[in-house]
């Protein structure tokens, strides 16, 4: 069973401006066509405007696609009641790029928040005034280098860091399916590899799906053993890494602008859903 199937996808968000000359907004995804199995993991590239965030909140269920078939584990989450999508979102952890972690929270407790879908109110609560598992919120911390943060408060935190943090998260989530949208926008080179290498580690151990989006194609071409490339909103090439050349690689970045920009008024279309129970959003 795939983790995910999307066929012939068509995704548009709420208010998108139109780049077409009858006025009509863009969908930011098109006849987008994807199957990632069970363990999978993948690399989303593609230049800005891509549509790589926006296919990411596709596969958290945060974003209702407008056209086309869209499975989770099997299941059809906008065919599923709330209850029901709920559970099954919380089989998967969507960390973004900045995660909005709240900044007067200590790193510790903003990390065990990813037991938040597992545990009772009671618990929850509990662990706000003394947090349940200060060890394992260490250990994910550690992971990424950033173990001596536990006990500091979040908005005391570099914009590294925080991303670090939010990653840590993602470590403690049982999620079998992980989106992880620009890890490195905020890290150097050693910790970029460190962080991806991370990644990767537990993916693999869990048998988590992985679908990272990066900026970095070296580092993708390095870390991921399929690289699925966007541009503006549809998938140029979906292949194993061996397989890019420099030649795509370029002609993906330096063709024409992504889409025109023409300004139009915002056109309602489909409604942008509160994430999923597991998500880091
Ligand atoms: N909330 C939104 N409302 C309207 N349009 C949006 C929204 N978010 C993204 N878009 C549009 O959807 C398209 C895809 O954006 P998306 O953020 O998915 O691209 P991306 O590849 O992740 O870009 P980047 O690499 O810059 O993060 C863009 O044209 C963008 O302007």
């Amino acid at each position: 069973m795939p983790t995910y199937h999307l066929h012939d996808l068509t995704v548009r968000h709420r208010g998108a401006s139109s780049g077409a000359p009858s006025g009509v907004p863009l969908p930011a995804l098109r006849g987008l066509s994807l199957t990632i199995e069970q363990g999978e993991q993948l690399a989303l590239i593609g230049p800005s405007g891509a549509g790589k965030t926006t296919l990411l909140a596709t596969l958290a269920c945060a974003q209702q696609p407008l056209e086309g078939t869209f499975t989770m584990f099997d299941q059809d989450p906008w065919a599923l009641g709330n209850a029901a999508r709920h559970r099954l979102r919380a089989r998967l952890f969507l960390a973004p790029q900045t995660p909005p972690l709240p900044p007067r929270q200590r790193v510790v407790t903003a990390v065990l928040a990813a037991h938040l879908p597992q545990w009772s109110i009671w618990r929850a609560l509990a662990s706000l005034f003394k947090p349940a598992d200060p060890q394992a919120a260490w250990q994910a911390l550690a992971r990424f280098n950033l173990g001596d943060k536990l006990y500091s408060r979040v908005d005391r935190l570099s914009g590294g860091e925080r991303q670090r943090c939010g990653l840590a998260r993602l470590l403690l989530s049982p999620a079998q399916a992980l989106l992880v949208d620009e890890p490195l926008s905020a890290l150097d080179p050693v910790l970029s590899e460190l962080t991806l290498s991370t990644l990767r580690e537990e993916a693999a151990a869990r048998n988590a799906t992985l679908v990272c989006s990066l900026h970095q194609v070296d580092l993708a071409l390095a870390h991921f053993p399929r690289i699925v490339a966007l541009r503006a909103g549809r998938i140029v090439f979906d292949l194993p890494r061996e397989q890019v050349t420099p030649q795509m690689i370029a002609q993906l970045y330096q063709g024409e602008p992504a889409r025109p920009a023409p300004p139009a008024a915002p056109e309602p279309e489909t409604l942008p859903v509160k994430p999923g129970a597991g998500a880091c959003l």
